[in-house]
């Protein structure tokens, strides 16, 4: 019904040059019913036919793959088999399934490799597949899966969620994104993404403080540091680094928990604001943004970004980690699961390095370079200096 609805597209334009003739011809070929049959039936294009249905398999299943890990992570499926391999049977029990459940589940997590069949001596069992085995114990992954019931609500109709006007639960999730006055939320506002970031911070802070030595540093400024985990894992390298937190009012407490409970008290500083209307502190001499840029929109990326450069002394260094569009090895990951989730999330971009680079020598820094991380897929990484004239 709808379908009937939508406006012709006007007819597209005489292919022109020659490679816009050949992409025209291969669409052709591609798109003919004739052509697939062939394919699939050729001995030679037998492969790229099956690695092609395979791929599209693949995106038309996702979600179906990504609600077997999700039962595995609830049922504790990779815990039960840290300590080694099980049978079906008891499998079964410790995960309180009917047998056929528990059949089609391990049948699920073998297809996917978040399991292995194991046979020996007759019997066999379940152990931990290629995928599964850095799942166990795993805090960080566990709370990302968990998470994404509310981004697949969301999710559940795209076409309306691109056209805006939707009004999507993980707005509400990440109640600053969307908040008119941020500074004014309550901690029961932001203690659920708090303690998911923070749950899922051990995924990015030894990739970063690998990619950067703070060694040299006298004292880290995180902004938007959420309860202090980056900081705290900072402390741990440089056991002389001074810490200094700012993030909104309401998550204030949480981190003072946090430093009290790790014994760091009487190193840190903990500034409640909004960095989007505040100074930020001053005195550090290298500032971080780990995973905040992403969440907004240009322009305040840009507001937030010259507050940093204003608590910055002439020489000091920023820090800006989180995951980046087009990033090696990982094409899929800003430009369609960033990109959407924070369309859902409500005014976030992801961005490759090249366009923070752009931004972060907008708000006056220079010498701005990537380092290498080793997943970045998980995070990458720019370092910018502010200039010392
Ligand atoms: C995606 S979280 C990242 C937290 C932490 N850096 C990490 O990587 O785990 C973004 C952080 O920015 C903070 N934030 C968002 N808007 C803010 C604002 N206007 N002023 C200060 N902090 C803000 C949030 O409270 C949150 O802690």
């Amino acid at each position: 019904m709808l379908q009937a609805q939508l406006p012709h597209p006007s007819p597209a334009p005489k292919p022109s040059t020659w490679r816009e003739r050949w992409q025209a011809w291969r669409d052709g070929v591609l798109t003919s019913p004739d052509f697939q049959r062939r394919a699939a039936r050729s001995w030679w294009m037998r492969p790229i036919a099956r690695q092609r249905a395979r791929g599209l398999f693949d995106l038309v299943a996702g979600f179906v793959y990504s609600q077997v890990l999700l039962a595995c992570v609830r049922l504790k499926v990779f815990d039960h088999l840290a300590a080694g391999p099980l049978s079906a049977a008891e499998l079964q029990r410790v995960l309180d399934l009917p047998a056929e459940g528990t059949e089609r589940l391990l049948a699920a997590a073998v297809a996917l490799e978040l399991l292995e069949r194991r046979e020996s001596g007759g019997t066999l069992r379940y152990g931990l597949g290629k995928l599964g085995a850095p799942m166990v114990a795993n805090e960080a992954v566990a709370a990302m899966v968990e998470h994404h019931a509310v981004l697949y609500a969301d999710l559940s109709d795209p076409v309306a969620l691109l056209r805006g006007g939707t009004a999507p639960a993980l707005s509400r999730y990440w109640a600053y994104a969307s908040a008119a006055r941020p500074g004014e939320l309550p901690p029961e506002a932001v203690d659920e993404y708090s303690a998911l970031m923070s749950a899922s911070q051990p995924l990015v802070a030894d990739e970063v403080l690998d990619a950067y030595n703070v060694h040299g540093h006298r004292c880290l400024l995180d902004v938007g540091g959420g309860q202090g985990r980056f900081l705290l894992a900072a402390a741990r390298r440089s056991p002389t680094l001074q810490l200094q937190l700012f993030d909104l009012p309401g998550v204030v407490p949480a981190a003072q928990r946090q430093f009290a409970a790790a014994g760091l008290t009487s190193r840190t500083q903990v500034h409640g604001g909004d960095f989007t209307r505040d100074a930020l502190p001053r005195g550090a001499d290298i500032a971080s943004l780990i995973r905040v840029i992403y969440d907004h929109p240009d322009e305040r990326a840009a507001t937030i970004l010259r507050a940093v450069f204003e608590a910055l002394p002439p020489g000091g260094t920023l820090l800006l980690a989180e995951p980046m569009a087009g990033a090696r090895g990982a094409p899929r990951m800003g430009d369609a699961y960033f990109n959407f989730y924070l369309l859902a999330m409500h005014g976030g971009r992801s961005r490759s390095a090249a366009d923070l680079a752009r931004l972060v020598e907008a708000a006056g820094f220079e010498a701005v370079r990537e380092l290498a991380t080793p997943i970045p897929l998980q995070v990458s990484v720019l370092v910018a200096r502010k200039p010392r004239g």
